[in-house]
């Protein structure tokens, strides 16, 4: 089974939360995972309950009432009106009402752990901070001193900390987590694969974040490399990338092509190639701002001239961090990085037509190719897929009003300026996920009239949660 990282499994919550799967939903899965184990293994039927006041211990709480016929009391560190969050409130005032044997307690020596067979760790799960001092670390002393059994729920509390529980064994969940050791049962908490499938808000969270003491150019410097025939899509890219969080976007364009571009808005930096069309003269000047920049976003509007076909061919390999799109997806290039085709286009680099297939067979061809070609592809669709050869990715934001020109090039932008904060793979997911969002909000508002431009101004409304 995979290993999930904790800031994955972080994203995964807010994920369900957002497709309606409450915390509440899986704080109950979770207690009756614990309780279900705490009988598979308990050599008696007298358990120590030592829990904290955030979720982890309200995991412990639900556990507890799962426990009829055992001997379960429930050891509070602190008082019951510190509990911290909602749900782990309501199960405790559960108990509380129905009598179960609960104890607040101010000092660990109040721990009666020698009459117990087992002990159920639950100070701390993924929501601890800092250094563990006080009462948590006496108690968390007090269990290691103990020579009981000890389950550990979700992680040994403190873990990562300067004080941790020494656990028997975790029963964690959903999937395997990192650093748990050896002794870990995975407990099933309700989460469907389609809450690891699709995209949702807490992709956003999986973005490196801005430090308070960021410096301009820390969160992303983004060169966009289109324009020719057409004007309009490398100025929506640029605008798009600012709103989605860049500090600086440059655009590279023809020389023509350029001047129109500068006139769209006075936020975007605009450089002059030298022809009308780009070609092999300007690679030099290129190759000096992608090294000025972290990523490289190119293809719209370029057009179809022979000369600017070579250069797209040599300028793809320079780039550390580059996303493709519209003119720059042609057969036979070089592919790196981000490749953000629709279904058109995946066929006109790869052969391969996904016409008439369903979801299933669509999905294998494309992880299959990326996988090939050592590239993630983000594919437009009703249904946008992303993946990196290994996983699979897919977004149902959207509507059809975006079929309007423009909104791949908006696309584009974004996934450009998350990329430079994130994996290709985490770039593309929550870029999809944004991109469809802004167009539903734009839906909202102005039904099948929306533009293009209306989308870039929804981003950062789209990203807000
Ligand atoms: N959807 C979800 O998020 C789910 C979460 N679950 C459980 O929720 C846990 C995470 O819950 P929380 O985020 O509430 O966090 P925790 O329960 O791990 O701990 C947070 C509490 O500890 C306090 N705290 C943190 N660091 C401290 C320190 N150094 N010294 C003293 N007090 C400290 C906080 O003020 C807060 O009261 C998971 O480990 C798991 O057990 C489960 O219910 C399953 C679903
Ligand atoms: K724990």
């Amino acid at each position: 089974m995979r290993i999930i990282s904790w800031e994955e499994m972080q994203a995964l919550d807010a994920n369900c939360l957002y497709f309606g799967l409450l915390p509440l939903q899986l704080m109950e899965n979770a207690g009756a995972a614990i309780a279900r184990e705490v009988v598979a293994s308990s050599p008696g039927k007298r358990v120590a309950i030592v829990a904290g006041r955030g979720n982890n211990g309200g995991d412990a709480f639900v556990a507890a009432r799962h426990l009829s016929g055992y001997n379960a009391t429930v050891y509070l560190l602190g008082r019951s009106r510190d509990i911290s969050t909602e749900e782990a409130r309501r199960n405790w005032e559960i108990l509380e009402r129905l009598h179960l044997d609960l104890r607040e307690i101010k000092d660990a020596e109040d721990l009666m752990l020698d009459e117990c067979d087992l002990i159920v760790d639950a100070i701390f799960g993924t929501g601890v901070r800092g250094r563990v001092s006080g009462l948590e670390a006496e108690a968390i002393d007090a269990i290691n001193r103990s020579g009981k059994k000890v389950l550990s729920v979700d992680i040994p509390s403190g873990l990562g900390t300067n004080k941790a529980v020494r656990a028997d064994y975790v029963v964690t969940f959903h999937r395997p987590k990192p650093d748990l050791g050896e002794r870990v049962i995975v407990a099933d908490i309700g989460i469907p694969p389609g809450a690891e499938l699709f995209v949702g808000p807490g992709d956003l969270g999986l973005l490196k974040k801005r430090s308070s003491e960021s410096h301009k150019g820390d969160s992303g410097r983004i060169l966009v490399i289109g324009g020719g025939p057409y004007t309009g899509a490398p100025a929506l890219t640029a605008l798009a990338a600012l709103r989605a969080g860049a500090d600086i976007v440059t655009v590279a364009a023809p020389a023509r092509a350029a001047k129109t571009i500068s006139c769209f808005s006075p936020n975007l930096i605009v450089r002059e190639l030298s022809e009308d069309h780009l070609s092999a003269n300007d690679l030099q000047p290129l190759q000096d701002l992608i090294a000025a920049h972290d990523v490289v976003v190119m293809g719209m509007g370029l057009g179809r001239h022979p000369d600017t076909r070579d250069a797209i061919a040599s300028i793809i390999p320079l780039a550390e961090k580059v996303v493709i799109d519209a003119d720059a997806l042609l057969p036979g290039l070089p592919l790196k990085g981000l490749v953000t085709p629709h279904a058109g286009e995946f066929q006109r680099i790869s052969g391969i037509s996904l016409i008439d297939l369903d979801y299933k067979e669509r999905t294998e061809l494309v992880r299959g190719y990326a996988w090939e070609r050592g590239v993630t592809i983000l594919l437009k669709g009703k249904v946008d897929l992303i993946t990196d050869g290994e996983i699979v990715r897919a977004n149902t934001t959207g509507n059809p009003g975006m079929t309007v020109g423009g909104t791949g090039d908006v696309l584009a932008g974004i996934a450009a300026a998350f990329y430079a904060r994130a994996s290709a793979l985490r770039a593309a997911s929550a870029a999809a996920f944004v991109n469809g969002r802004a167009g539903d909000l734009v839906y909202l508002e102005k039904g099948f009239g929306m533009l293009a431009t209306d989308v870039v101004e929804m981003i950062p409304q789209a990203m807000r949660f």
